[in-house]
């Protein structure tokens, strides 16, 4: 195990500790991993401290998304999302094209000791070179200012993600996510909890990042902890949507929209969210055995009921033609899903490009690889061999250098 993986998160992070003084003092012991001290922060974790605020409501009212009083909804989830792209585009709209320069900002004091923000940004990009090598390499060509603000990003949505998916995942409760949700409240308002979220401070401070697409990934996290099926693909749709469509609409105004674009912000906006689902099914499709051991099925239920499979067959792990044809379904809607991505990639700044279709060509080809591992994702994990990324990779830069559409986009 990694140093990193040691500390990315741990339990005491999401305790209720007792004001500022106590988050001080957590933070400056952020590299403390002792077991025991784990163990005594699950214990807290564990009876929430008095404080459950999760009512268990279908959407939580701190989601964008939101249902009407009796949890019915007169929208499709896609319908839903695409309302928060275009409030996300609004917001930034006037900011984002906007030369690379960027105005010089006063730093984040960071708890425990002032001036360590370039230390701070420094532990981002080791965790971001831990768990993401490809993607760290491809962010070398970005602005240092954009690169560290990725990394802040990056480190916050692992933390985020480890919370379920980590080792001590068995300790969250929603009460939990609910204190990690008022921790990210004082990131955006500027009194970050430990150095990392300094960094991510530093980054919301300069760049025009809403806290909404944050918010709604924990809302993510929350949907997580309460569900391990989905009805269809609408209900699956809005869990991608905040574990990943989140993650394009936290990068853009960091990667910037190239000035020459006449690219509507809307459509980047909606090509940053395409390629979050589309990056969230194929992981789906990729994990379906390792799901299936965690007792989750993220596959729309009708559709496998439409093709005579059910939860036995995936937990039995048989692949039989009927399997082969409904992967084949699902592999062409995630394909379709990065095709609309691919078209606002070259309307990001030219810096930007190349991370981005980097990340994009890597992840899609783990669709071929479950495709040449014939569809066997129960025991086989489909995986790019470094020799396939090393040949995709100049394909990506490539792509990278092909300039922005100079005529008023058409992208939907
Ligand atoms: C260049 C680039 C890819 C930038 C994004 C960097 C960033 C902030 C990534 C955060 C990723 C993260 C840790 C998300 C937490 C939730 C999660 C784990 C989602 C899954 C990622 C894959 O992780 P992994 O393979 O490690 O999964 P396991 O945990 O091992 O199961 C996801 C599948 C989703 C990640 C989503 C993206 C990277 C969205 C990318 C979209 C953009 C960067 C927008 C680009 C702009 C345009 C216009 C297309
Ligand atoms: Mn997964």
């Amino acid at each position: 195990m990694s140093v990193a993986l040691l500390w990315v998160v741990s339990p005491c992070e999401v305790s209720n500790g007792t004001g500022f003084l106590e988050s001080v003092r957590e933070g400056n012991r952020l590299f403390d991993s002792s077991r025991h001290r784990n163990l005594v922060c699950n214990e807290r974790l564990k009876r929430g401290g008095g404080k459950q605020t999760d009512n268990g409501r279908k959407f939580s009212v701190r989601s964008a998304i939101v249902a009407t009083p009796s949890g019915e909804r007169t929208m499709t989830s896609e319908q839903m999302v695409y309302d928060v792209v275009l409030r996300q585009a609004a917001l930034v709209k006037r900011q984002l094209r906007s030369t690379d320069e960027l105005e010089a900002k006063p730093d984040i004091p960071i708890p425990g000791n002032l001036g360590l923000l370039s230390e701070a940004y420094d532990r981002c990009g080791e965790v971001c070179a831990e768990y993401a090598k490809t993607f760290n390499l491809g962010t070398m060509l970005m602005t240092p200012e954009r690169r560290r603000a990725i990394w802040a990003i990056y480190v916050w949505c692992r933390r985020t993600d480890e919370l379920v998916d980590g080792p001590n995942a068995s300790y969250i409760t929603p009460a939990a996510l609910d204190r990690w949700e008022n921790r990210l409240e004082d990131v955006f308002n500027g009194r970050p909890f430990d150095m990392l979220d300094g960094a991510l401070s530093d980054t919301v401070s300069n760049f025009p990042v809403d806290i909404q697409p944050f918010r709604d990934m924990i809302e993510g996290m929350r949907m997580d902890l309460r569900k391990s099926r989905y009805k269809n693909f609408d209900e699956l749709y809005l869990y991608c949507y905040y574990v990943a469509g989140t993650v394009g609409l936290m990068s853009v105004p960091i990667m910037g929209i190239a000035p020459e674009s006449k690219a509507t912000t809307e459509s980047v906006y909606n090509a940053a969210l395409a390629l979050g689902i589309a990056n969230q099914l194929t992981n789906i499709l990729r994990d379906v055995g390792e799901d299936a051991r965690r007792g989750r099925v993220y596959l729309p239920q009708d559709e496998l009921a439409q093709a005579g499979l059910s939860d036995e067959d995936i937990f039995a792990g048989r692949v039989t033609d009927k399997w082969r044809i409904f992967m084949k379904k699902q592999i062409h809607r995630a394909r379709k899903f990065f095709d609309d991505a691919e078209k606002g990639v070259t309307e990001l700044s030219a810096a930007s490009r190349f991370p981005v279709w980097a990340s994009l060509v890597l992840y899609c080809k783990i669709l071929d690889e479950i495709e040449a591992n014939d569809y066997n994702n129960f025991t086989r994990r489909a995986y790019v061999s470094k020799s396939k990324k090393l040949i995709a990779l100049p394909i990506a830069y490539a792509k990278s250098l092909v300039p922005p559409t100079r005529t008023i986009s058409l992208l939907s």
